[in-house]
């Protein structure tokens, strides 16, 4: 295979990146030793600032997780600004182990439209953003087994052909709206504006302000939050002293319905 491999990601707590680059290593130890991979890591702002263009003579590997079972909105602006002029693409989502509903189907017209030929997709099942338990520690070996055959599936697919049909994945055309979380008395709640807070074991180690993709938390006092929060869960995730937390009541109703209600394992599915 005679293409530069690129991964493509946003990944706040690190799922998307994780299977985005073990697709691309696959490729690129299928294709030899000389196959470099680079890197396109988009999930701090600083990396959304700048249109990206690819050519034909390149194969991306692009991958967002699902928020509200969709490609997250806040990302649709700079993804709209990459092209593709002919170059192949693998569409990836990740999801929290309750659905991706038309999140793939999303990212693949995303790409298409700008111009790529997408040659494959998957949905792939990473823990979940709001929690520790659901699908925890997911993607995990078995995953990471599918990941590697999807990947040596692709391999074969772009070696053995210079045509490519039209993929097919899973989803709505017109897309579902936004899935809504419920409050306890099952009506629909917003969560937009519901923000992390802060504990007294914070060191101010200022390890959140540099993992936010919003760049939301203020550097003199990570306490402060001075923008958007997309409740991706980065901030909680990473600090090394667990001092952010959501306190919210219908925030919290929503993560212990998610981990009762999804908790059977889903399993990846891929289209090639
Ligand atoms: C705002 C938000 C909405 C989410 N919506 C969904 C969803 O609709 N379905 C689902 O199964 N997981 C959902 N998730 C979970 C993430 O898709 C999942 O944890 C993913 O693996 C996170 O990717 P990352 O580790 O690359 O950040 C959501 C997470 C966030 C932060």
């Amino acid at each position: 295979m005679n293409k530069q491999i690129n991964a493509m990601y946003f990944s706040a707590t690190g799922t998307t990146k994780k299977v985005v680059t073990s697709i691309a290593n696959q490729l690129s130890l299928n294709a030899g030793k000389d196959a470099q991979i680079k890197i396109f890591d988009f999930t701090l702002p600083a990396f959304r600032r700048e249109p990206i263009t690819f050519t034909k003579e390149d194969v991306v590997i692009v991958g967002v997780p699902v928020y509200a079972g969709r490609v997250p909105n806040i990302l649709l602006k700079y993804l709209h600004t990459v092209t593709g002029n002919g170059a192949l693409a693998i569409a990836v989502v990740l999801y929290g182990n309750r659905n991706y509903d038309d999140a793939l189907i999303e990212l693949t017209d995303i790409l298409v439209s700008n111009g790529f030929k997408v040659v494959a997709a998957g949905a792939f099942i990473g823990e979940h953003s709001f929690s520790k338990i659901l699908a925890q520690n997911r993607p995990d070996e078995k995953d990471m087994t599918i990941v590697k055959d999807f990947a040596d599936q692709i391999y074969r697919k772009i070696t053995n052909n210079s045509k490519f049909e039209d993929l097919l994945v899973n989803g709505n055309r017109p897309y579902k709206s936004y899935y809504t979380p419920k409050n306890k008395n099952n009506e629909p709640v917003d969560i937009r504006k519901v923000t992390p807070r802060t504990n007294t074991d914070c060191i101010k180690c200022k390890l959140c302000v540099n993992v936010c993709p919003m760049g939301s938390i203020d550097n003199e006092d990570p306490s402060k939050i001075i923008g958007i929060c997309i409740k991706c869960c980065a901030c909680i995730k990473k600090c090394p002293t667990n001092a952010k937390y959501f306190a919210d009541e219908d925030y919290l109703w929503h993560k212990q319905e998610l981990e009762i209600n999804f908790s059977p394992r889903r399993e990846p599915e891929i289209f090639i």
